[in-house]
């Protein structure tokens, strides 16, 4: 059976005082044994901080990006072993953000999420369509696409040593959350594609849902069947939206 995973994704906020705050509830409140599986991804300032309060935990963290070069003259660029030194454990590539701001296409991605592996992280890979191609009914094309970029370069094989993350990109940030059916028929799709490859990747693979996921609304989501936990943003810089979310993945 799969284990349903949460992670929270900062994306560009927090300051060490709020942080601090955050961390030791979320440690107070989901740091022991019977609560594992939830995980923080802070800025890249903010990993020291977050290792010295998680650590000892169960709660595990990672970066919102990673270089695709191991090292050398990339200014502004870190690295996965960098990432490692921090203790970090996921990191998240291929953020519809990064995609859409960044100019990351999927031949980048593709080679962010090997490089993380190479250096022994586990990537979360974030998949999904805009709000126009699910209008034009070409959201498994899209979707498809942009696994099979990565299926390219580290195969089935290493799909099966990340974290998928669907994430609409029409439900990130905008209070638009996909119905528990529209995911679970996302999810289905993404899980049926990857059996083609590998049937026993496909079962164990954990496929997160992510995009405007709330303390309200998680427990629906995360009782589908292919769905397996969320990739939150807002809510999780909310101590007490992110314990709810946490606990609604626990069942
Ligand atoms: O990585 C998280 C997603 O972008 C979802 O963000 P959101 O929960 O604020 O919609």
């Amino acid at each position: 059976m799969r284990k349903k995973l949460v992670a929270g994704n900062w994306k560009m906020h927090g300051s060490l005082a709020e942080n601090k705050v955050l961390l030791e509830a979320l440690v107070l409140e989901l740091g022991q044994a019977s609560t594992a599986g939830c995980i923080v991804c802070a800025p890249f300032p903010y990993l020291a901080q977050v290792q010295s309060v998680l650590s000892g935990s169960t709660l595990a963290w990672g970066a919102q990006n990673v270089s695709n070069h191991a090292k050398g003259a990339y200014t502004g660029e870190v690295s996965a072993s960098m990432l490692l030194d921090f203790g970090c454990s996921y990191v998240i590539v291929g953020h519809s953000e990064r995609r859409a701001l960044y100019g990351e296409d999927d031949a980048s991605v593709a080679a962010k999420f090997a490089a993380a592996q190479a250096a022994g992280l586990i990537p979360f890979l974030c998949v999904g369509e805009t709000l126009e191609e699910r209008e034009a009914g070409v959201t498994e094309a899209v979707i498809g696409r942009q696994l099979d970029a990565v299926l390219a370069v580290s195969g089935i094989e290493g799909i099966g040593r990340a974290v998928v993350a669907y994430e609409p990109v029409w439900a990130i940030g905008t209070g638009k959350t996909a119905s528990p059916q529209q995911a679970q028929a996302v999810h289905a799709f993404i899980r049926a594609k990857l059996a083609v490859l590998d049937k026993n990747v496909a079962a164990s693979l954990v496929i997160q849902y992510g995009g405007s996921v709330k303390a309200a609304n998680a427990a629906e989501l995360f009782a589908q069947p292919d769905i397996d936990g969320g990739l939150i943003g807002g809510a999780s810089l909310v101590a007490d939206e992110f314990i709810a979310i946490c606990r609604a993945a626990q069942g």
